[in-house]
């Protein structure tokens, strides 16, 4: 059921986009300055076909570029969202951490957590889009799509004719094969708040816990299942959780910790197939080694891909998958844009095409993209990568961690630090340049830092680095090499 069923309620009605012969690149006037509106008589609102601008995806993206229209007074009875999910846009984020908290810890709840409040904003609740006038088509996703006739065709039958279209559609999880259990009852995926609402519900009645994947969602996922102790398992391919940022060493801190939690971990491991019980729900997974490990509860975090149906046509890159956009998020279609989790963009401090499946970017292109499209700026994105976790939040819990990357993973390690309480781990290039740097349980002065240093890339004395006997000494060395001057 729809949990707000929200239309905008443009007084002045909108303009179309097809009357304003503004075919395709939306309003490029800047905010402020005076228009020429030839608005269709819509007393009741949105109540034709036209939309000036329509963003496909009610997620973590399309939230922020809402509060951008709204910033640029270009929201009220001009911007319509149409949205799978149930809900106005809300932090991601939040699914795998305060939301599966167990009950007495006071998990997080919508409306407690929409967009814009990750990153201190305000809390835009379905009133909010009500009050600026933003139609939100909820439970009622995008089926088809047609560039020549600018038209879109939502799961319920509405025809909506758009004048500018931002694609913010994310990711979908990967999921196992069906034929090996992958869609049996007690086999959770988690991406959006009735998947984790399911997971919630499993967890209240779990005793034995696996969770498939070693990467965000497995880390965080175990970590909640500790604070239901619950007898839990991560399994994966890997040598060590988290491959595709983690050293093997700083790995092991980490992987020490869950196992202080009672956490098992089966590395190394594939699974042949999930075992349905005599209850009709998962019993059991079974490995390519034909070892058998018990569970009612399984986790699949396995990866996400992302939601490019039905805007193949928009242009999809071939190498990195996404759609593909320049530095203002431009489609190779003009008027279409796409943003967050789906777009491959030009990642221009790394001269690469690049998809990023995290939240800071999310909002960052949305606000980018936004900009671009309705002030005449040209300015190109240019992104600093940042991925950040915590977990072992909940109240009781014997140690919280909470870390911060910034930049890039290549080239060789320098590491610093016990994690009792802290560790960073610097990434140095051949040319003795700090490429990428990760932080645990800094203080807030420190994490700010982190950014500096991965943008001005300073060249580091390794030996010095290697030396420092803290990481707030190491921090030291590494702020005081990009006042030496030798920084991008
Ligand atoms: C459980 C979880 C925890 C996460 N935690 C973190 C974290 O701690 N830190 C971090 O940096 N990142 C985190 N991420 C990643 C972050 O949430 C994403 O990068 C971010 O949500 C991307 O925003 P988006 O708007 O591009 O996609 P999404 O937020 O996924 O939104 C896309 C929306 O489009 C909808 N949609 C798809 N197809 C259609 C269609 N045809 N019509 C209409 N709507 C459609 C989807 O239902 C969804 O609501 C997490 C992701 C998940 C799943
Ligand atoms: N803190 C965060 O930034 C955060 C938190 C949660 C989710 N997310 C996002 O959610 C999405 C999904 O996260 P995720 O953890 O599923 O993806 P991930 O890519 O981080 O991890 C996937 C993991 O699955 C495992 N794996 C891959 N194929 C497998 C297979 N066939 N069988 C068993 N294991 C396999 C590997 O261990 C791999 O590390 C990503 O976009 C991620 O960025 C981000
Ligand atoms: O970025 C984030 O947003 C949510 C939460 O802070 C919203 O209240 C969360 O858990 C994050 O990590």
């Amino acid at each position: 059921m729809a949990a707000a069923a929200a239309a905008g309620t443009a007084s002045q009605g909108y303009c179309s986009w097809a009357l304003r012969g503004q075919r395709g690149l939306g309003a490029r006037v800047a905010p402020g300055v005076p228009r020429r509106r030839f608005c269709v008589s819509a007393a009741a609102g949105f109540d034709n076909e036209n939309r000036e601008y329509v963003i496909v995806g009610g997620g973590n993206a399309a939230g922020y570029a809402a509060r951008t229209f709204v910033e640029h007074g270009m929201a009220d009875g001009r911007l319509c969202i149409v949205s799978k999910e149930a809900y106005p846009p809300y932090e991601r984020p939040a699914l795998t951490k305060g939301y599966l908290f167990p009950p007495d810890k006071k998990p997080a709840r919508l409306p407690g957590f929409h967009t814009c409040v990750g990153s201190g904003g305000q809390r835009q609740t379905a009133e909010w889009y009500k009050e600026n006038g933003i139609e939100v088509l909820y439970e009622d996703p995008v089926v088809a799509f047609d560039g020549k006739t600018h038209t879109l065709k939502t799961s319920s039958g509405k025809i909506l004719k758009y004048g500018s279209l931002i694609i913010s559609t994310g990711c979908e999880a990967s999921r196992l094969p069906a034929k090996i259990g992958g869609n049996l009852p007690g086999v959770h995926y988690i991406r959006d708040v009735a998947d984790a609402d399911s997971l919630v519900s499993s967890l209240g009645k779990a005793k034995k816990v696996v969770v498939i994947g070693g990467g965000y969602i497995g880390m965080e996922v175990a970590a909640a299942a500790c604070g239901w102790n619950l007898d839990t398992t991560i399994i994966f391919p890997e040598d060590h959780i988290m491959p595709r940022l983690f050293t093997p060493s700083l790995a092991k801190k980490y992987e020490e910790l869950y196992q202080q939690n009672s956490v098992k971990f089966v590395k190394g491991a594939l699974i042949d197939k999930l075992e349905v019980g005599s209850d009709g729900r998962v019993s059991s997974a079974v490995l390519k080694d034909g070892s058998v490990v018990e569970a009612d509860t399984v986790i699949v975090g396995i990866g996400a891909r992302p939601v490019i149906g039905p805007f193949e046509a928009v242009g999809v890159n071939t190498k990195v998958g996404g759609i593909e956009v320049d530095s203002l998020f431009r489609t190779s279609i003009p008027g279409i844009f796409a943003i967050g989790d789906v777009a491959t963009f030009p990642l221009k401090m790394y001269d690469r095409m690049t998809r990023v499946e995290h939240v800071d970017h999310a909002r960052k292109s949305a606000h980018h993209c936004v900009e671009a499209l309705l002030t005449s700026h040209t300015k190109p994105y240019d992104y600093l990568p940042y991925f950040y976790s915590r977990v072992f939040e909940y109240e009781g819990s014997s140690r919280k961690v909470w870390w911060q990357f910034y930049g890039d993973n290549v080239g060789e390690t320098i590491e610093v630090g016990s994690f009792d309480p802290k560790i960073a781990t610097f990434w140095i290039d051949s040319d003795s340049r700090l490429k990428g740097v990760f932080l645990e349980s800094g203080s807030s002065e420190e994490f700010a830092l982190l950014p500096h240093l991965a943008k001005s890339q300073p060249v580091i004395d390794k030996a010095k680095l290697k030396s420092a006997t803290s990481v707030e000494d190491a921090l030291e060395i590494a702020r005081s090499s990009i006042q030496a001057g030798s920084s991008i």
